[in-house]
């Protein structure tokens, strides 16, 4: 049985600057050139044994510039992955045996080695390969996935001390069990630190994984495995299989033995893996836990109080920080008439100053590129959808150019009509759409748009009027899993801000929190009773 001991109080990993002339900018941007000039290799990595895998060949690209290779990985076989579910169970024992400090010294090792001498490689990964500028990719690969490593350590320690009352002579203990069998983590390319913490908030509870992370985040993933394994964790805790998926569907979901999914990505895919999940219900040994954070049509409502400058920084930040490919990124907007006044021209013209290019090469940049040419498409219909409708006027951007990179200009919609699409579609993009009402209706404007999407992940409400901000409040209650007053809907910080949603946006188990650790547990409630009783005859009957 483990000893209860103290774990170290978490603190938020503070953002490091990278402003010319600091040190982490010169090691960062040796490290970019390091790895640029590297063809990787990117294996996988099952039963601790790096493989090369014997799949199909996927090229991984810079998005800004898709014409360079930053490596190869291979799409896994069914039979990879059933090797790598193989190694998965031949590991659990002795992890499951294995003490939890000595489960969470393995995580906080990593933590401290990635806020040390893994941060600038980590970092680099993520600028390369997803197109991260190098704020997106500090608060991301760095410090999120530092605060999501210490925190979980910290409250996985709480849950282990949540036990039940005992009474006299009776001692009743509450032991978290591992799930049974193994749990499979599939993971977005837009969040190196939500790549990280899906395959490692389970193990931390004893549990053992199969992780597949996106195809367009695997640079990163595969350095972070090399990470874990500086940091001991045994072979087999986590077993990385690459590529898009498909055999993870078909020869790791379907086992009888699959105790959890740990997804992140769309509301599509989710809702496939559901899918696989219910058609083989009556064949699991465990009803399987199924966690799935997923898409988001992000608000930002302005109230005729609001801070013009508050409203102007919150939409620039909101919508177009890693070109809008945030799940919390705000995607529209609904502006009284007399703040749009105040506030339309000099938004136009700040959008118009954000510079976007390679944000490997020149680390000033604030914009890269969107992440394939999947989402490439997905951007350049909605613009020219948006440019031929008529209730839509372009006001800025609207453009899009995939000659070197999959560059979408950042680009700012006003719409009439707040049923269009362009208030209801996630486009994972830096698109943003403004509906202008007249200042005094503000409450059937909230009534409006509350319902209008079907996702509920983030929003924010920008007033100075303290009534304004309470009616948003409850009306907008069940709108928005992580709800801001006046600030960006953007940016949620471990440890402050647990983040999720509902309805079409996922099953809201707050990731980084205690909420979602206790779903990759099996509690089992123990009662010992001291003196038993011998006589099986109550008083009452005389
Ligand atoms: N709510 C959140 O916390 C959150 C956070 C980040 C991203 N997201 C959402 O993620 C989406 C963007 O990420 P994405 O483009 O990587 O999503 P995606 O759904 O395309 O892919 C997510 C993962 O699922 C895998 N996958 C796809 N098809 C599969 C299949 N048939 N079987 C098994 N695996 C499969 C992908 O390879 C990838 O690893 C957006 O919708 C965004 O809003 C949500
Ligand atoms: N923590 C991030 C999550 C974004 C998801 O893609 C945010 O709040 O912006």
């Amino acid at each position: 049985m483990d000893a209860v001991t103290d774990v170290p109080v978490p603190a938020n990993e503070p953002n490091l600057t990278h402003a010319p002339g600091t040190p982490e900018r010169d090691a960062l941007v040796a490290e970019i050139e390091r790895q640029k000039s590297t063809e990787h290799e990117i294996t996988q990595t099952i039963g601790g044994e790096q493989r090369p895998g014997v799949g199909e060949l996927i090229p991984v690209v810079q998005p800004h510039d898709h014409g360079s290779v930053l490596g190869q990985l291979a799409n896994a076989t069914d039979l990879e992955v059933r090797e790598a579910v193989g190694a998965a169970r031949a590991a659990a024992p002795s992890w499951r045996a294995m003490s939890f400090d000595d489960r969470a010294a393995i995580f906080l090792r990593a933590a401290d080695l990635l806020a040390g001498p893994w941060r600038s490689r980590i970092n680099a990964a993520t600028m390369l390969g997803q197109s991260k500028s190098v704020q997106q990719a500090e608060i991301d690969a760095a410090c999120e996935l530092i605060d999501f490593l210490r925190f979980n350590v910290a409250y996985a320690r709480r849950l282990y001390a949540e036990q039940p009352l005992s009474t006299r002579g009776v001692w009743n203990r509450m032991e978290l069990r591992p799930l049974e069998g193994f749990v499979v983590a599939i993971t977005p390319f837009n969040f190196t630190a939500i790549a990280g913490n899906l395959p490692t908030a389970p193990a931390l509870m004893g549990n053992v994984v199969v992780w597949k992370p996106s195809p367009t985040q695997t640079l990163a993933a595969w350095y972070f495995m090399r990470l874990l394994e500086e940091a001991g964790l045994p072979p087999g805790v986590i077993n990385m299989v690459t590529g898009d998926g498909s055999a993870v569907s078909r020869a790791a979901l379907t086992q009888p033995d699959l105790a959890g999914i740990h997804f992140t990505g769309s509301a599509g895919t989710f809702q496939h893996l559901w899918r696989v999940a219910g058609e083989n219900i009556a064949n699991y040994h465990s009803y399987p836990r199924i966690v799935g954070e997923t898409g988001g049509k992000d608000f930002v409502v302005a109230h005729s109080s609001a801070d013009p400058d508050v409203l102007r920084t919150a939409l620039i930040r909101g919508a177009f920080e890693y070109q809008g490919q945030k799940c919390s990124a705000a995607s529209r907007a609904y502006v009284p008439r007399s703040v749009w006044s105040a506030v339309r021209d000099d938004l136009v013209s700040e959008v118009e100053s954000l510079t976007m290019g390679d944000v490997a090469s020149d680390v000033s940049t604030f914009m890269g590129a969107v992440i394939d040419d999947r989402a490439f498409a997905k951007n350049a219909g909605a613009l020219k959808r948006a440019r031929d409708t008529d209730s839509i006027s372009v006001l800025t951007g609207g453009g899009a150019d995939d000659s070197v990179g999959y560059f979408v200009q950042p680009t700012v919609l006003e719409c009439t009509d707040p049923e269009d699409e362009v208030f209801t579609a996630e486009y994972f993009g830096p698109i943003l759409a403004v509906h202008v009402y007249d200042d005094d209706r503000y409450e059937q404007v909230l009534s409006q748009m509350a319902d209008v999407a079907p996702y509920a992940l983030t929003g924010a409400v920008i007033a100075r009027d303290r009534a304004a901000i309470a009616k948003a409040d409850s009306v907008l209650r069940f709108s928005a899993g992580n709800f801001y007053i006046n600030d960006k809907p953007t940016g949620s910080i471990v440890g402050q801000q647990p983040f999720g949603g509902a309805r079409a946006s996922g099953t809201n188990d707050k990731a980084g929190s205690i909420f979602n650790l206790v779903r990759w547990a099996s509690p089992r409630a123990i009662k010992e009773s001291f003196v038993p009783p011998t006589d099986w005859r109550y008083p009452h009957m005389g």
